[in-house]
Parts: C-alpha cells; sequence; structure tokens
C-alpha cells in the first residue's frame, strides 16, 4: 500500500488554465522522492491536491489507501497525516512570536496545553530553532522563517511531509543545512515529497524522481534512472548535475572511459577507479 497515491488526476484552475493532465504518482512510507521540473509545470499545483487544498477536476487522490473525502472531517484527518511547508514561508507564519506560531497547528487539534508546550519544544529542536520562541517571525530571515514553517508543520506530527521548493531563496549554505535536515527527518520514518527544478541536489537525497513536464509524468524512478535519460531531461529544459556533465565532456570530447556518475561522492570514487587508485576504496567513506 502507498501512503500517498494519485490515480490519472486532472486540473484546470478557473481561468481554464489546464495544468495536470493524468498525473500518477505514488510515494512508499518513509521515502524521500523528488518532484523535478522546471518553472511553471504545475509542481505547486499538484502538492496542493496532496493535502485536499485543491479538489481533481477527474482522478483521485488516495492517503494510505483511501481516497480523500472534501468534508470538513475528511479534509481534517488527511492535514493531520500530511504536512505541507509552502514555497514562501510568509504565506505560512502569522502569529506575533516563534512559538504561537508552532503551536498554532497543535492548538488547533484540541491537543492539552502540556502536550501543545511538548510539540513545539520538541519541533523547534529539530529544526536548530531553539532560544527564538519569544522573537517575531517577521524579524527572521529567510533560512530560519523556512525552519520555523518546517517546525509547524513537525509539531502536527504528520506521517508525510510535503515542501514546495525547500531551498528556493536560501544560500548554498541554508540550502545544504535544510537538506540535511530534511533527511534526518526522513530517517526518523517520515516521508518526505519536495518540489525542486536543483538537479545537483536531487541525487544527494531523493531515493526516487518524478520528472514533471507540462502537467504530465515524462519519467520516473531512482535518481540514476531519471538523470541517465539525457534526452528526457533535456527535453524537460533541465540539464545533468554538474558532475554528471563533467563525467559526459570528458567521454564525449576526451574520449575517457569513466563510469556515470551522479553525485560527488560517485563521480570521485568512479574517476579514482579510472584513475587506478588501488587505495581509494577504505578513503571514501560516504559516497554520496
Ligand atoms: N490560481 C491560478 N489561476 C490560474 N492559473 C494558475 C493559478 N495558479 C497557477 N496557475 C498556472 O498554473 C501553471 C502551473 O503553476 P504551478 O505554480 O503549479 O507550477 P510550478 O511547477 O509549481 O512552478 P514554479 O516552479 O515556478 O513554482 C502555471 O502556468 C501557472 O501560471
Amino acid at each position: 500500500m502507498y501512503v500517498l497515491e494519485t490515480r490519472d488526476l486532472y486540473f484546470s484552475y478557473p481561468d481554464g488554465t489546464e495544468v495536470l493532465k493524468g498525473i500518477n504518482f505514488k510515494a512508499k512510507k518513509g521515502e524521500m522522492i523528488a518532484l523535478l521540473g522546471p518553472n511553471g509545470v504545475g509542481k505547486t499545483t499538484l502538492f496542493l491536491h496532496f493535502n485536499g487544498i485543491l479538489k481533481p477536476k477527474r482522478g483521485e487522490v488516495l492517503i494510505k489507501g483511501k481516497p480523500i473525502r472534501y468534508d470538513k472531517k475528511g479534509l481534517m484527518e488527511v492535514r493531520r497525516t500530511v504536512g505541507i511547508v509552502f514555497q514562501n514561508p510568509d504565506d505560512q507564519i502569522f502569529a506575533p512570536t516563534v512559538k504561537e506560531d508552532v503551536a498554532f497547528g497543535p492548538l488547533n487539534l484540541g491537543l492539552p496545553k502540556e502536550e501543545v508546550e511538548r510539540r513545539v519544544k520538541e519541533a523547534l529542536k529539530a529544526v536548530g530553532m531553539e532560544g527564538y520562541e519569544d522573537k517575531p517571525p517577521h524579524l527572521l530571515s529567510g533560512g530560519q522563517k523556512k525552519r520555523v514553517a518546517i517546525a509547524g508543520i513537525l509539531a502536527m506530527e504528520p506521517e508525510i511531509i510535503i515542501l514546495d521548493e525547500p531551498t528556493a531563496g536560501l544560500d548554498p549554505l541554508g540550502a545544504s543545512k535544510i537538506m540535511k535536515l530534511l533527511y534526518d527527518l526522513n530517517k526518523k520514518g517520515i516521508t518526505i515529497i519536495i518540489s525542486t527544478h536543483d538537479v545537483d541536489l536531487v541525487p544527494v537525497y531523493a531515493d526516487r524522481v518524478y520528472l514533471m513536464y507540462g502537467g504530465k509524468i515524462l519519467k520516473e524512478g531512482t535518481p540514476k534512472d531519471v538523470f541517465s535519460d539525457v534526452e528526457t531531461i533535456r527535453k524537460a529544459n533541465l540539464r545533468l548535475p554538474r558532475v554528471a556533465h563533467l563525467v559526459e565532456i570528458l567521454n564525449k570530447k576526451d574520449k575517457k572511459n569513466i563510469k556515470m556518475g551522479y553525485t560527488i561522492g560517485e563521480v570521485r570514487r568512479n574517476l579514482l577507479e579510472a584513475l587506478n587508485c588501488d587505495n581509494h576504496e577504505k578513503n571514501l567513506g560516504d559516497v554520496r
């Protein structure tokens, strides 16, 4: 059984813009999935279907095998299981202080005060924002706001967290830190689904990739499955990860024969192999 599934999903906005054209998407418990696609292909629109904010024109969305019910009770149930972190934290954070903001969701669930306090404390700890409890969110940096938005969702203790372009607008260090945080949350068992057009980050963190273009899924599989189909990647106006592009150039232009890789770790290992370095295995550690 899948924790989240869409079957032949179609959606158009009221102005007639047809955005989703038959999307079949499946997430297994504990997976870290990247929905990869350039601007405007419908990633956000698809995500808004994952917890019932938008209702499909045709097809269905299933959470843990059950179709979403779009009445108040059904939507409450879905939102306990699936949390969404929007692209712009300002769309999500509105309370006067960080702790009130993170407490908002659990309070709405009607949980006792002590339980809310426990969840707020744990969520802020998980995102590394302890000590900011009384700070007004509008005084935080972009990266800190993103963390608070994630904490607000974590405090709901969802099984699935959907993040719309979690690294957008962050500097390289901030982006890596957010991805590391998501990686750690995923290792604790939370299913994570992110949308992104950052092709360098995807192979490092994702177990599986959906490549979206023109309201359709063009390809699905492991990062290796998806990125080895260079033609489809380019058709979707994306590119290979930089390190894979380097291997492509070395093989094509310099007539080398280096095994392809998609992360720095993989390419480093493959280059060392090609250079016949005999001691590389024990020095490499994590090949991501
Ligand atoms: N409320 C709306 N009414 C009409 N059209 C909309 C609305 N919201 C989005 N669209 C259109 O739907 C299409 C898909 O938008 P969406 O935001 O889902 O794409 P995206 O892949 O998330 O893009 P990005 O990577 O830029 O965030 C775009 O053509 C957009 O202009």
